[in-house]
């Protein structure tokens, strides 16, 4: 039987309320201990003195609701106790709850993974209410809660469903080899395989923005010395992250800031200004610079707009060619555009006097939600559902070609194992049995 557990539920520290909360068989045991006998009815918030049992000294004044199982979060009873949030009646209580013999300290997410064994939600909605804990921005959150609501358990699940209706088939033929049954499944079979498999390439074909959104969109700023990057990203950090001069080459590494861009979470990097050079620190802060472009998601190029050199080089050129958006730079100090002209998508500010600002910040806004909102279907949001995915899909496509029914009979099998393991959820091999039961052979 499975231990109770109880952890602070809410965040640490001094707080206005703190709760408590319990999960486990000796849920009532403990509430009856701290409650001197009177037990709550289940889900009404109860107000009511909490006392040590060991000597009726009073805890403190509180709430308590009781749950009862499986009618409780985690399936088991559950009790949340809701205290003052004061250091000294938090760590009293937790040393009255140490005391009662088959209590013990809840592991990371135990009440979670409770939950999930319990049949009350599957891998995926577990994974969502990390998310949501986790979620700093607003579309962050609505992601995750999609995801708890479970609809991409859904997706996945019925996916799973549609493996099982095929495998059926195979499994028939296998079975009554010697039933009548149709001379070729396949000619049933693989049309609804090959649906499946152009389902998932468009599940996967997907920028990743599931899982950008959950760890940050990247923004690289690039361009030649002095065009104003780290001042730029000084102004979108609001604060003197990077340090600013009036000398080529001052940045060097890499700097990276985390901002919340009208909800969508972003990681902004400034890097060293891009130009040929001796300097050996310079040579590599350049090759950095030209790695972070590569590998981020958007890529900003700033550029001087005063400054007349920019026409003199091809390489800039090429830059605005590939950049997502061509930021123009010191607006105060000219109003014309010296250089390789205008790509078709630019801003022009000044970070001066702050103006464009607003607008380059809306570009790069719509950029973002364009590549990485949320969409219509729900998205991957974890590497373990993306190979899971891709898993299945090569074993759909191995049994398209499989030269016996075995054979693809297994890989149907396979697949269905590794869509299964995105949900966790159980149910899949038994539904089997119940299609098969009702499965017409031929007759
Ligand atoms: N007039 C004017 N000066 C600016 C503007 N933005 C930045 N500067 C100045 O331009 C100079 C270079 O700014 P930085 O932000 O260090 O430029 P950078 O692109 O990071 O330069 P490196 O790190 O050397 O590649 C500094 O003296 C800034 O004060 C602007 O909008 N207008
Ligand atoms: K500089
Ligand atoms: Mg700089």
């Amino acid at each position: 039987m499975a231990q109770t557990i109880y952890a602070l539920a809410s965040g640490k520290g001094r707080a206005g309320v703190a709760v408590i909360r319990i999960s486990g068989p000796d849920t009532d045991m403990v509430l009856n201990a701290l409650l001197g006998g009177t037990l709550p009815s289940p889900r009404k918030a109860v107000r009511a003195w909490l006392r040590d049992p060991d000597n009726d000294e009073l805890i403190d004044d509180g709430l308590v609701l009781r749950f009862c199982a499986p009618a409780s979060y985690t399936g088991e009873d559950v009790a949340e106790i809701h205290i003052h949030g004061g250091r000294a009646i938090q760590q009293r209580l937790f040393q009255v709850l140490d005391r009662q013999p088959g209590l013990r300290m809840a592991e990371p997410g135990e009440f979670t993974k409770r939950a999930f064994g319990n049949g009350k939600m599957d891998l995926t909605e577990a994974e969502g209410v990390i998310d949501l804990i986790d979620a700093e921005t607003e579309a962050q959150r609505q992601q995750a809660l999609r995801q708890v609501k479970g609809e991409l358990g859904d997706l996945y699940h019925q996916w799973a469903e549609r493996i099982t209706r095929i495998l059926a088939y195979y499994e028939a033929e296998i079975d009554f080899a010697d039933e009548d049954l149709p001379d070729d499944i396949g000619q049933e079979t693989k049309p609804q395989i090959s649906e499946l498999i152009a389902l998932i390439d468009n599940h996967l074909n997907d920028n990743r923005r599931g899982e950008r959104l959950r760890d940050g969109v990247h923004i690289a700023l690039i361009g030649p010395p002095n065009a104003g990057k780290s001042s730029l990203l000084n102004l979108l950090a609001q604060r003197e992250a990077a340090i600013v001069s009036d000398i080529a080459g001052t940045t060097r590494d890499v700097l990276e800031v985390h901002l919340d861009l009208g909800g969508f979470p972003v990681v902004v990097s400034d890097t060293a200004g891009l130009r040929d050079t001796d300097d050996v620190i310079e040579k590599e802060g350049v090759r950095r610079a030209v790695e972070a472009a590569e590998r981020s998601d958007i890529c900003v190029l700033v550029v001087d707009l005063s400054d007349p050199t920019n026409a003199e080089r091809g390489d800039i050129a090429r830059y605005m060619e590939v950049a997502d958006l061509v930021v123009f730079n010191k607006t105060d100090r000219t109003d014309g555009i010296s250089g390789p002209l205008a790509p078709k998508n630019n801003v022009k500010i000044s970070v001066k006097d702050g103006s464009g600002v607003s607008e380059m910040l809306a570009n790069i806004g719509s950029l973002v939600e364009s590549r990485f909102g949320l969409t219509e279907a729900p998205v991957i949001t974890r590497e373990r559902h993306r190979s899971a995915l891709v898993e299945a899909r090569e074993n759909l496509a191995r049994a398209l070609t499989a030269p016996e029914v075995s054979l693809a009979a297994e890989d149907l099998r396979m697949a269905l194992r590794a869509v299964g393991r995105i949900t966790g959820r159980v149910g899949v091999e038994e539904l089997l049995d119940v299609i098969f039961r009702d499965f017409c052979i031929g007759k």
